[in-house]
């Protein structure tokens, strides 16, 4: 394929956000890459069909991204999608979207850190060596959602490779309990979510096997450390058509 010489035209939804202004930030100084739509809410998401966006990058909340990246992909552009909330049955739908259109292509990253990335990785590598494991996420107070999209991804990718290695459930004796002391049960793995003001988005695998444990922790403490994956991933998404789930592809 020929290699393009004009910049690759990008929309952002949800542009006035916390992370959808940082993502303008980075796209304005892509020297490969043109800014041609910023779109928050009451905005229209026409102006970045009408501004000739080839790849639209949505940061905004659960409640509305399918209804963004619905329209996107009937408008024939590529979208790059970070916002949380993507259960399998809503990936199964974007997957639907997109099957009978085959130049187009969507990402969908539950993060964009490169450190998360390999912290998931990781997980579901060590899950099949440990009887015990339970995942801390914490979050600054702004959240929506909790668990957070990565602890669902990290959980659900530990839970297959314990299924996998023909794993039982995680031992716990516990008889009697507060209403969430033991945190949010996601495939069989408790997830834990804190909320405090300073922090960004940090999280801690623990393993546990006799006599030892083992903990995975990775620590975004500020949003430029999603940035390299998202450009990655506006770059990948030209020229892979379909859904891609995840930047362990991406990441050479
Ligand atoms: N995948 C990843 O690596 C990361 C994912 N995230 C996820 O990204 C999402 C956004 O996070 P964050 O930036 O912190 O959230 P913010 O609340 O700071 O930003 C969301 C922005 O989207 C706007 N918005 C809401 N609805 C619409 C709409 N229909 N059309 C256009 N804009 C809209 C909001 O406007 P208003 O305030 O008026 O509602 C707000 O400006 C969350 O789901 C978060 O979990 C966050 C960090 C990394
Ligand atoms: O809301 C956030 O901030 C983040 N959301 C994503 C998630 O839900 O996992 C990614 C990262 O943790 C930051």
């Amino acid at each position: 394929m020929a290699e393009r010489t004009n910049p690759i035209a990008v929309g952002v939804i949800g542009a006035q956000g916390k992370m959808g202004a940082q993502v303008c930030k980075a796209v304005d100084g892509a020297p490969d890459m043109e800014l041609v739509a910023m779109v928050d809410t009451g905005d229209g998401l026409f102006s970045a069909a009408d501004a000739g966006a080839e790849v639209v990058v949505d940061f905004t909340n659960p409640d509305v991204v399918m209804d963004n990246v619905h329209w996107c992909v009937e408008q024939g552009m590529n979208v790059v999608v970070g916002t949380s909330g993507f259960t399998p049955q809503r990936i199964e739908r974007v997957r639907g979207w997109l099957a009978h259109r085959p130049q187009q292509g969507v990402v969908i990253a539950p993060n964009f850190a490169v450190g998360a990335v390999l912290m998931m990785e990781f997980a579901a590598r060590a899950a099949r060596y440990f009887e015990s494991v339970e995942i801390v996420e914490q979050h600054h107070p702004a959240k929506l959602d909790a668990p957070s999209g990565t602890a669902l991804a990290t959980a659900a990718a530990i839970s297959a490779a314990r299924a996998d290695a023909g794993l039982g459930d995680v031992p716990d004796a516990t008889k009697e309990e507060l209403d969430g002391a033991r945190g949010a049960s996601v495939e069989g793995v408790r997830v834990h979510s804190v909320r405090a003001r300073g922090l960004v988005a940090h999280q801690e695998v623990i393993f546990g096997a006799l006599g030892e444990t083992l903990t995975l922790r990775h620590d975004s403490y500020d949003r430029v450390s999603f940035m390299p994956g998202v450009l990655l991933s506006i770059r990948q998404v030209l020229a892979r058509p379909g859904l891609t789930v995840g930047l362990n592809d991406l990441l050479v």
